[in-house]
């Protein structure tokens, strides 16, 4: 019997990247910062985006979620390429990622409760009950109590705007989390406890994760696969263990410093 086209389309969902960037330039007045870069993030997989401060990783971020317009390449988010893609198109495409900013970016002047509510109100029509229930959840979800809901972000501590700002972008059940630099700013234990609870939540939900980040110990410990900026392009890509094998200076450096000899003692 033939297969029907559904589910022909599903098969051909699950074998094509969640992401799939090739050729991509990117840059600001005379200033190129992403000349050529090829990446494909894998469903499922938590993919670490590593570099040395400035070459371009919050900005490839940026890019492919159409922040930052791009000069050259492509980019297709479950399958659709992004330039192509209408309207609607688009719509559906972003209803299905969250993000969450470099130091959380909430509203200032919304509680956590209203900042979880953001997406729900622009993308859905659920009464105000729904709202708080799904708002109520995700704050569990991310392990902040119930009491944290009505608090406004400058009654937050780092690692609760973490969460909060992490229970922002899975508001509307996402396929896919961008984080940019997650643990940055917390102690090592808020950032162990917070790449456990990426862990976590990638497991319980099916999330693919892109992940920007310095952190040697998030890489080691919650990463699947590394891409590594430089130059412009991605230098090299690959699990930690082959990233330590890598030749190029800056992933020796990066890579072989006791601060990553470190990382992967405590890996064990
Ligand atoms: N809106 C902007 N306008 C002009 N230049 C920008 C803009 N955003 C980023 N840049 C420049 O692009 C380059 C890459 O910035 P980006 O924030 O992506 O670096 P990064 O790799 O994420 O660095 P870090 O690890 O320090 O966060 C930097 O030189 C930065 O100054």
């Amino acid at each position: 019997m033939a297969e029907p086209a559904s589910a022909r389309a599903i098969a051909a969902e699950q074998a094509t990247p969640v992401i799939r960037v090739r050729g991509l330039a990117a840059g600001f007045g005379d200033k190129l910062v992403l000349k050529n870069v090829d990446l494909d993030v894998r469903r499922g997989e938590i993919l670490g985006v590593v570099g040395a401060s400035g070459t371009g990783k919050s900005v490839l971020l940026r890019t492919i979620i159409g922040l930052v317009p791009k000069r050259q390449g492509r980019v297709e988010v479950f399958g659709t390429d992004m330039d192509r893609a209408d309207t609607d198109q688009r719509q559906r495409v972003e209803r299905r990622w969250g993000v969450l900013f470099q130091h959380g970016a909430l509203f200032s002047s919304l509680t956590v409760k209203q900042n979880i509510q953001v997406p729900l109100r622009e993308h859905t029509t659920f009464s105000p009950r729904l709202m708080d229930e799904v708002a109520m959840l995700k704050l569990e979800l991310v392990g902040l109590k119930p009491a944290a809901a009505d608090l406004y972000p400058s009654e937050l501590s780092g690692g609760m705007i973490k969460r909060a700002a992490l229970a922002r972008s899975i508001a509307l059940d996402p396929d896919l989390i961008f984080l940019d630099e997650p643990t940055s700013g917390l102690d090592p234990i808020g950032a162990q406890d917070f790449d456990e609870l990426i862990l976590t939540l990638r497991r319980t939900l099916g999330l693919t994760v892109f992940m920007v980040t310095h952190d040697l110990d998030s890489l080691a410990h919650a990463c699947d696969r590394i891409a590594a900026l430089g130059d412009g392009a991605v230098l090299a890509e690959g699990t930690i263990a082959e990233m330590r094998r890598a030749t190029h200076p800056w992933l020796k450096a990066y890579f072989g410093g006791p601060r990553a000899r470190a990382a992967a003692g405590a890996e064990v």
